[in-house]
């Protein structure tokens, strides 16, 4: 096997597939709906062309980033997907060993497998900790002390997921919530057994049926300040894709803005996250850090983000798949690959630094229509 390593994301996701109960993969790896957004994630980093310079020096490329004051040697960051015991039984421990065996962050997700006092023991990282606002405020709350006490540096909390978005192959699979480990003794079990177990009427999932029992759907504006009310913590705004919501998560105080469409889980037809980067970040005007995730498969993927403005680039389904296929080790080589591929992108690019990697070193589809004219 080792001689026999799988030389790309795509390689990885073809293990996990054989790995893994078919209930599980899918949900892993699946979209809401027609999956457009879901095809389209990937398919608009292919419509992106690079602009390389040559005859530069790069015998030495510098990969570091600086995110909220935080030195990290790349700019990839582990995205907070939850229930990682169903890619390996050891869950999140697993993927926070290989986070830090690389230095590199790792946003632990409120639905963990493993329980963040777990996580946060397990090895010595800088993390950040990502939030659902429950309909009862008090699970929230209680889970962002836990964070806070155990040495999380930041709280994302994501926006985009007032209830699930359909995801057909849960629903064909009657896909159950997976247990979440950090809601032990926070909700009355009973409760959550009947939300994971029950059977429904409305042809959603079980794990839909979960969702709508806890996810607040009123979830505002309003909660960004109730949640900077109970923390000191900065917040990241996850799942924002629009200049107008940009301008707003500013206004509200958020220490920066994830462009995320959840991986493409929640409403279909909404843009693939590289098309709306550039937008976002042209509406914060530099005020905050603009991160993105959702399809990044490859170092010249990461390139892309940042030539059109991501501080930092977070990366969700190929960890799982490294996790799936190969443990540890597994989630550990992904985050390496993409890290080698980002490094050999920049040289053959000529940058030799994040700083370098300018607007100009890509061309979008809008720069091909605009040349047109
Ligand atoms: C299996 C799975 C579970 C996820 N769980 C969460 C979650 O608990 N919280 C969250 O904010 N985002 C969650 N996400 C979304 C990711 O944070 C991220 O936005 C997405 O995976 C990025 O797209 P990519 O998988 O193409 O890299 C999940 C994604 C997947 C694939
Ligand atoms: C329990 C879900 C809300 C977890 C999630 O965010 C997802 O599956 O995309």
């Amino acid at each position: 096997m080792e001689n026999n390593l799988p030389v790309n994301i795509r390689e990885y996701q073809e293990l996990a597939k054989k790995a893994l109960p078919k209930m599980h993969y899918d949900y892993i790896n699946g979209g809401a709906e027609d999956e457009h957004t879901l095809r389209d994630n990937i398919a608009a980093y292919g419509r992106i062309l690079l602009r390389p310079r040559v005859l530069v020096d790069v015998s030495n490329i510098d990969m570091s980033i600086n995110l909220l004051g935080y030195d990290m040697p790349s700019p990839i960051i582990v995205a907070p997907t939850g229930s990682h015991k169903l890619a390996n039984p050891e869950g999140e421990v697993a993927t926070a060993r290989a986070a830090a065996s690389c230095n590199t962050l790792m946003v632990l997700s409120f639905s963990a497998s493993c329980k963040i006092e777990e996580v946060a023991s397990s090895c010595n990282a800088i993390r950040f900790y990502q939030l659902y606002v429950f309909k009862n405020r008090d699970v929230s709350a209680t889970l962002v002390r836990r964070a806070e006490s155990h040495g999380f540096k930041a709280i994302v909390l994501t926006v985009d997921t007032p209830m699930l978005g359909r995801r057909e192959a849960d629903i064909r699979n009657k896909m159950v919530a997976p247990a979440n480990a950090n809601l032990e003794g926070l909700m009355p079990i009973d409760d959550l057994d009947t939300a994971r177990i029950s059977h429904l009427q409305t042809g959603g999932s079980k794990l839909e049926k979960y969702a709508r029992d806890t996810l607040d759907p009123s979830l505002s504006w309003k909660d960004v300040e109730w949640l900077k009310s109970i923390t000191s913590l900065p917040i990241l705004l996850k799942g924002i894709v629009t200049a107008e919501d940009a301008r707003k998560a500013v206004e509200a105080g958020a220490a920066g803005i994830i462009v995320s469409n959840h991986g493409a889980r929640q409403l279909d037809y909404a843009p693939a996250t590289i098309s709306a980067l550039e937008e976002v970040v042209k509406a914060v005007v530099g005020a905050v850090p603009v991160l993105v995730d959702g399809g990044v498969r490859r170092g010249t993927d990461l390139l892309k983000a940042l030539a059109l403005g991501a501080r930092a680039v977070m990366v969700g389904r190929p960890v799982l798949y490294g996790l799936a296929a190969r443990g540890q080790a597994g989630a550990k080589h992904v985050i390496e690959m993409l890290n080698r591929e980002l490094e050999l992108a920049m040289a053959l690019c000529g940058c030799r630094s994040v700083a370098e990697i300018t607007r100009d070193r890509v061309q979008t589809e809008g720069d091909r229509f605009r040349s047109l004219l």
